[in-house]
């Protein structure tokens, strides 16, 4: 492989081991001022698989994706990422993981260079800056590489936040409703990315309000409800219509 192209390539050359669950969850509780919002919630990803997170607002979709990426903690329940669990080993669990949130997680007063380089420090990217050009390439954002943060419009801040979460190479993407604020363009490019980073052996869970997004992006989908999973199925024999009467019979017809 060129030089060009191993600082290009969305995966490292050694994708954790395929008998290692990418995610693994068990009975993982967690409430917020004694209102529960996850209870028991158990969840496999098989390393090398895309998974869609489906349930309404507020159903604790986030909340499970923060717990993954160690930003928040658990009640009870155990996680692992990749094999490492996440009470011994969050600095190896943070390596792994590209995490694309609502937030961006950038600083508004760098430059989208600066905060490219900062996060490639924290993570020991080698050749970081030439690697942060070629993803900020990737996104769109090559022009814009001296602009402060806080001067981008909320897409572009969502397409360097991308670059951010592919940086260090991760081999497992979280990634929550990571369609929102871009563009048409924006959507294909992330499409884009996203089946090459599926091509080349990455993980990836991700959550969503649109359900044909769900099932043309995934191996699998999972509906949550009362905090904990009640539905999951392979998208390969699965209809748009059977996952949306699904979704209509756990909530009662609520729009998605
Ligand atoms: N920091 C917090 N403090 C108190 N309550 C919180 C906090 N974060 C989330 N919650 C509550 O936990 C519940 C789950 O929130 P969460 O953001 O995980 O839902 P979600 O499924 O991601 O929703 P959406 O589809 O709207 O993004 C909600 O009732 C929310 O109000």
């Amino acid at each position: 492989m060129s030089k060009l192209a191993d600082q290009g390539s969305l995966l490292p050359a050694n994708t954790e081991s395929a008998d290692v669950q990418a995610i693994e969850v068990h009975n993982l509780k967690k409430s917020y001022a004694f209102k529960p919002v996850l209870r028991n919630l158990s969840l496999t990803l098989p390393h090398g698989q895309r998974m869609a997170l489906l349930g309404a607002n507020g159903t604790g979709k986030t909340t499970l994706l923060r717990i993954l990426v160690g930003l928040s903690k658990a009640g009870s329940g155990t996680v692992a990422i990749n094999g490492w669990d996440s009470r011994y080993a969050l600095q190896e669990i943070r390596q792994s993981i590209g995490f694309v949130a609502h937030q961006p997680y950038l600083y508004e007063e760098l430059t989208v260079l600066e905060n490219l380089l900062f996060f490639g420090q924290l993570y020991a990217v080698p050749r970081a800056r030439e690697r942060a050009m070629v993803l900020l390439e990737r996104v769109g954002m090559a022009r814009r590489v001296n602009e402060r943060v806080r001067a981008l419009s909320r897409g572009q801040v969502q397409r360097v936040a991308w670059a951010r979460a592919l940086l260090h190479q991760p081999s497992l993407l979280l990634l929550d409703e990571p369609e929102t604020g871009l563009d048409q363009d924006g959507s294909v490019l992330i499409d884009t990315l996203l089946a090459e980073y599926a091509a080349h052996g990455g993980s990836i869970l991700f959550t969503t309000h649109q359900l044909e997004r769900a099932l043309a992006l995934s191996d699998q989908v999972v509906i949550i409800n009362g905090g904990k999973v009640v539905y999951q199925h392979e998208t390969v024999d699965l209809t748009l219509t059977d996952l949306r009467q699904t979704y209509q019979g756990i909530y009662g017809g609520k729009q998605v």
